[in-house]
């Protein structure tokens, strides 16, 4: 299976401890979190004695299928995982939660997020012996709990975290506790909630909403939080941090009705648009298109701030996201026309502004300003509600290699040749910041816009690791 997208998801986690409906209500919580990962899930499950696990490729309904789900549902603790790969193949030995079987105790894991030192600390590990059952880069830190020398369960999952670095938002579930942790830059969402007196942790607060939980507060960097019978356990594994949210999180990956520190993705991109539109300044146009789905927000805040009436001029057909035919270019361009189409009499004779979220490769806009032009758009100015993005991610997003972002080889004047456009206009680095510290952001990660990456990437195996996972191997 290989994407068609530039840009693709990362991955999604889920704990519950306590409750009566557990697994069930894990299952309706991935289904929320799918967006953030597609290529396989699973739920590991614990009857307060032994874990259980039950994982598949593919979608929640073929990975999960029923029967699955059903023999996990007498339990009252669990925790899950969608996977969209970005260290090790994607097959299914490397499909979350792991469970590992122990005469101390069993234990489940599930990561979302990357760990960059994660190729280093396996092979010292195999160096003294370790055997790993997969080529996915989260499960070192179970192999360092197990070695941790440390007195108390608490201090050995302190122990190991310490030792990896990377992007990470782990859940982890013993016999009889829950525990969660949030890297030391908290590059990837984490949110604590809680149903019917049960607490709940996920990515994103959609999954609250999808179970009918409350969403408490969001989960901080350096942050363990164990949850017991007896409650919760607030601690923090290092005394320093160094808050670095990933920008792309708000600006594409999270669904618009998750909330980040309280404030709904929605209106976030919304801020983002408007702020687009003051920067973008006088432009003469009829309308304003926003690119479906991720785009559509951004439109609007667009539209109000510049007075441009904001029309659906594009149409998204849901159904088309991956091919198995080598993604050659040729057949990116093919699948984005499948993707999208103008409502032509809407845009006929019109002079239209198109706004979308990121160019990666450039074939979406490309496509769109090509498509609107046939269909009798007399201008296609594009505006896109962030900054060029220029650079990998290593902290579990799947963004396209240096060879194949557009903006890390042409200036934004040489990208309006390429795709077309009237004009092109890019949100600045600095008013994106703005707009997310205006809805309580204490820093941010912008390092695919500016190569300015908050942690030290230590292996440097992103090429290798692309490599793998299109051989499948
Ligand atoms: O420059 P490209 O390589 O073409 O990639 C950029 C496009 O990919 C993403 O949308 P996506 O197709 O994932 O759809 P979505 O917004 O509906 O999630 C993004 O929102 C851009 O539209
Ligand atoms: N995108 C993610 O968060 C993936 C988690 C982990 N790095 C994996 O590849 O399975
Ligand atoms: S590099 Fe970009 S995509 Fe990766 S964590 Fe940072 S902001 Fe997010
Ligand atoms: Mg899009």
């Amino acid at each position: 299976m290989y994407d068609i997208k530039g840009l693709n998801e990362e991955c999604g986690v889920f704990g519950i401890y306590g409750h009566d409906s557990a697994a069930t209500l894990t299952y309706m919580a991935l289904h929320a979190l799918q967006h953030r990962g597609q290529e396989g899930a699973g739920i590991v499950a614990s009857n307060g004695e032994n874990l259980f696990g039950a994982r598949g490729m593919g979608l929640l309904p073929e990975a999960l299928p029923e029967q699955k789900v059903k023999s996990l549902a007498s339990y009252k603790n669990a925790i899950g995982h969608v996977r969209y790969a970005t260290t090790g193949a994607s097959e299914l030995s490397n499909v979350q939660p792991f469970l590992f079987k122990s005469h101390k105790g069993d234990l489940g894991l599930a990561h979302n997020g990357n760990l960059v030192n994660a190729k280093k600390v396996r092979d010292a590990l195999e160096d003294e012996g370790a055997i790993f059952q997969t080529s996915s880069d989260s499960e070192v830190l179970a192999h360092l709990l197990a070695k941790s020398k440390a007195a108390t369960r608490k201090d050995k999952i302190k122990h190991a975290l310490k030792q990896i670095k990377g992007a990470f938002a782990f859940v982890i579930l013993h016999e009889d506790s829950l525990t969660v942790a949030l890297d030391d830059h908290g590059v990837r969402p984490l949110m604590l909630g809680e149903v019917d007196g049960a607490y709940c942790v996920a990515s994103e607060t959609c999954a609250f909403h999808a179970i009918g939980a409350t969403y408490i507060r969001d989960i901080m960097p350096g942050e363990v939080l164990t949850i017991t019978e007896d409650g919760i356990d607030e601690d923090r594994y290092v005394d320093t941090t160094y808050p670095n949210m990933c920008s792309m999180e708000y600006i594409y990956f999270a669904r618009a009705d998750s909330e980040f520190h309280q404030n709904s993705i929605y209106r976030i991109r919304k801020a983002l648009g408007s702020a687009l539109a003051e920067e973008m300044g006088d432009i003469d146009a009829d309308m304003v298109i926003g690119v479906p789905d991720s785009s559509l927000a951004a439109a609007k805040g667009f539209s109000a701030q510049s007075g441009i009436i904001n029309e659906q001029g594009l149409l998204k057909n849901r159904y088309v996201g991956r091919t198995f035919i080598t993604p050659d270019q040729v057949m990116r361009e093919r699948a984005v026309r499948m993707k999208l189409s103008p409502v032509y009499d809407l845009v006929k004779d019109k002079k239209v502004i198109v706004i979308d979220d990121s160019i990666v490769r450039g074939t979406t806009s490309k496509y769109i300003v090509q498509a609107l032009k046939n269909a009798g758009a007399k201008e296609v100015h594009m505006g896109i509600s962030s900054p060029p993005l220029k650079n990998p991610c290593y902290y579990g997003i799947d963004v396209s290699t240096h060879a194949e972002i557009i903006a890390s080889k042409k200036s934004v004047a040489e990208i309006r040749v390429e795709i077309g456009a009237d004009s092109l206009t890019y949100l600045s680095v600095d008013r994106m910041h703005d707009v997310f510290k205006q809805f309580g952001s204490r820093g941010q990660c912008d390092a695919c816009f500016t190569g300015n990456y908050p942690i030290e990437i230590i292996d440097h195996i992103l090429p290798q690791e692309k490599d793998r996972k299109v051989k499948g191997v």
